[in-house]
């Protein structure tokens, strides 16, 4: 089994466990009385640089990368630096994220916030709109084409704006088919955790000017951000260096203005 594989199938037992405390029908009843999404796009298109930040207690490839007490104030130190929107990590067992760390974090901050998870049921989009989430992530090698669009229509349908992630060129031409236009090169392999910061140089071209692209994992320093950004990053998703830093504000506001 890949570190993919064995994530999604914990991944898997933990919604189950959430279904049962919480029925569908319960989240579809609370759809009704909820607030318009934030559309991240006009952002992206700006023309600057835009920095996703991310959330981020703890990892497969890490382990622990910090005690993260206070998940609103460390999303309101990055939407000060400057952040575009906020990724907040929701899966459990592997990276210590939750629910109540994205409730927190969208009652703090009025930037779009993603929902950063392993999506792979129905149930989970529909959690995501209730705790306010913006944006939601669809890993490209964990699902089937038919999913792809399948999940690609809910989202569409509750307002929430899919970042399509691909690592290989194989998963690049799946969500081109699928219509996706916002697309993440995530630069770390999912299946051996390996980091390459080259991978998103690699497929960015392939991808195309059409579509918004984000270079998601292993940018640390204001010239990764600036070699992703010469390549045709729109936007960079962050996590490890962010959460390490000392001062988040100041690292989202170094890594903007480093591409500018
Ligand atoms: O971060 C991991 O080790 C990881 C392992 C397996 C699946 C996903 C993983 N990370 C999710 C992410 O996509 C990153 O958190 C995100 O791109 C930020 O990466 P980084 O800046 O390198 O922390």
């Amino acid at each position: 089994m890949t570190v993919l594989e064995s994530i999604v199938a914990g991944v898997r037992e933990d919604l189950d466990r959430r279904r049962a405390r919480v029925p569908l029908s319960e989240l579809e009843a609370a759809l009704d009385d909820l607030r318009p999404t934030l559309d991240p796009m006009p952002h992206f298109r700006g023309g600057d640089l835009s920095v996703i930040a991310e959330v981020k207690r703890r990892s497969p490839s890490k382990g622990d990368l910090a005690d993260i007490q206070d998940p609103a104030a460390l999303a309101h130190s990055y939407a000060e630096g400057g952040a575009a929107a906020i990724s907040v990590l929701t899966e459990e067992r592997r990276f210590g994220g939750s629910l109540a760390d994205l409730d927190a974090v969208r009652a703090r901050v009025g930037i779009p916030v993603l929902r950063k998870d392993f999506m792979v049921d129905e149930y989970q989009f529909l959690e995501a709109r209730v705790h306010g989430a913006d944006l939601v992530l669809l890993i490209v090698a964990s699902l089937t084409d038919a999913e792809l669009t399948r999940f690609l229509g809910l989202a569409s349908d509750l307002g929430l704006t899919p970042l399509v992630e691909v690592h290989t060129e194989e998963e690049v031409d799946r969500a081109l088919a699928s219509g996706a236009e916002l697309i993440g090169v995530n630069n770390r392999d999912l299946k051996t955790l390996d980091v390459d910061l080259a991978n998103f140089g690699r497929l960015a071209a392939r991808i195309g000017d059409g579509v918004v692209r984000v270079a998601e994992s292993g940018i640390f320093t204001p010239a990764d951000a600036a070699k992703v950004r010469d390549e045709g990053a729109d936007a960079i998703l962050v996590g490890e260096a962010l959460v390490r830093h000392g001062d988040p504000e100041r690292a989202v506001a170094a890594l903007a203005s480093a591409a500018r």
